[in-house]
């Protein structure tokens, strides 16, 4: 296993790129420990394979280095980096049995036969595979197919990293919670570096320890799930995480308190002014809906109701705002008003989180 570092890295497709546009992968600077499980997340073209495959030596960068235990690794080819990695489609070879192309990367390394047997047995376990690992490869399903690319990907102990690119996509929706867990449990039990490609935030927060975001290829931020969260150092976070995300408001900053359109409310802390364009930024599960008073004055468009809670689907001034009501919560007769938890409240300056001076005294 090793350390990953990614030094001044960024990526053109273009010859000579001029602008930052021209990037599709902005300039990065960052460590992935050693044994930790990140997920990349991002919706499509956000630049997450160009940054996989650049870890991974399929792709060199056109600027910067990349590190694996502070060794230059930039002009090594992918084989030379000691790596596994598992596509979005099955790579498999038809014409071997299972258990043979479950084998071949330990063969490959010259372990001893009684070792391969032990590792391919289990890793046939682990994949749901026990029962077909004689059978040939060829006809089995594009979802088998791909179960043993994945059992393929983790069959080494060895390795400096295992690198995964959407590798549930073509698997049925139940086996992908079972391998989900599995590669967990992997990652538990070898303590492999892991970076999982996804632009799925359920299979992002539920396999990684550390979920990377990435947005027009830039890296916004790297946080663990409770961090992402509670809090989202970029807008887009904010609404890429959680169902629904987080609730933006245009609004004016003034110290202690923020201004939505006529309504002001208070902050968790004090800010220093700002230049920038500013929006207020509260989850769901941090706005609250009442009648009268204080707050925001909004109307109901609908209620779903999801099981665990209800969303509470809103209208503030055109624009929708969403609330969660936890089971078992009326909605109050007459609700026409929203207030928000202040710890639940975030400041953005131009879509970037900006953190109070000063907590706010205590009424
Ligand atoms: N070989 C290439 N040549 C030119 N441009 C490319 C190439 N590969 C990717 N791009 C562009 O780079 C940007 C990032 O693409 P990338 O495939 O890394 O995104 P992604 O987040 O992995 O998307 P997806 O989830 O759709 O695979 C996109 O604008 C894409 O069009």
């Amino acid at each position: 296993m090793a350390k990953i570092t990614l030094d001044n890295l960024a990526h053109s497709y273009l010859p000579n790129p001029g602008s930052e546009d021209d990037f599709a992968l902005k300039e990065l600077n960052h460590d992935w420990n050693d044994g930790e499980a990140y997920a990349l997340l991002g919706s499509s073209g956000c630049g997450k394979s160009t940054l996989l495959n650049i870890i991974s030596g399929l792709l060199r960068p056109s600027h910067g280095r990349v590190l694996f235990d502070g060794q230059d690794v930039t002009d090594q080819a992918t084989a030379e980096r000691n790596i596994a990695q598992v596509f979005q489609f099955p790579v498999v070879y038809d014409t071997m049995s299972v258990r043979d192309n479950l084998a071949f990367p330990l063969r490959n390394r010259g372990l001893p036969a009684d070792e391969i047997r032990k590792r391919v047995q289990k890793v046939g376990a682990m994949i749901g595979m026990e029962a077909e690992l004689n059978r040939k490869a060829r006809g089995l399903t594009a979802d088998a197919k791909q179960k043993i690319s994945l059992g393929r990907g983790m069959v080494r102990e060895d390795v400096n990293a295992l690198l995964f690119d959407e590798p549930l996509t073509v698997i049925d929706p139940h086996m992908k919670w079972e391998l989900r867990t599995q590669l967990k449990k992997l990652h538990q039990d070898f303590g492999h570096t892991m970076i999982y490609v996804t632009h799925d935030q359920t299979e992002a927060l539920t396999f990684a320890d550390k979920v990377v975001v990435m947005y027009d290829g830039r890296v916004v931020q790297i946080g663990t799930p409770q961090e992402l969260f509670e809090r989202p150092a970029h807008t887009f976070v904010g609404y890429f995480i959680g169902s629904p995300g987080m609730n933006v408001f245009d609004a004016q900053l003034s110290g202690a308190e923020a201004r939505i359109g006529d309504t002001v409310v208070p902050l968790p802390g004090t800010y220093a002014a700002t230049t920038g364009k500013v929006q207020l930024g509260v989850r769901p599960e941090f706005t609250r809906l009442s009648a009268g008073g204080e707050g925001l004055p909004v109307t109901i468009r609908r209620i779903e109701d999801v099981g665990r809670h209800k969303i509470l689907r809103l209208d503030w001034q055109g624009q929708e705002v969403n609330a969660l009501l936890p089971e078992g919560t009326p909605v109050p007769a007459g609700a026409d008003r929203i207030t928000f938890d202040p710890e639940g409240i975030n400041l953005y300056e131009n879509d970037w989180r900006i953190s109070p001076q000063g907590r706010r005294e205590a009424a």
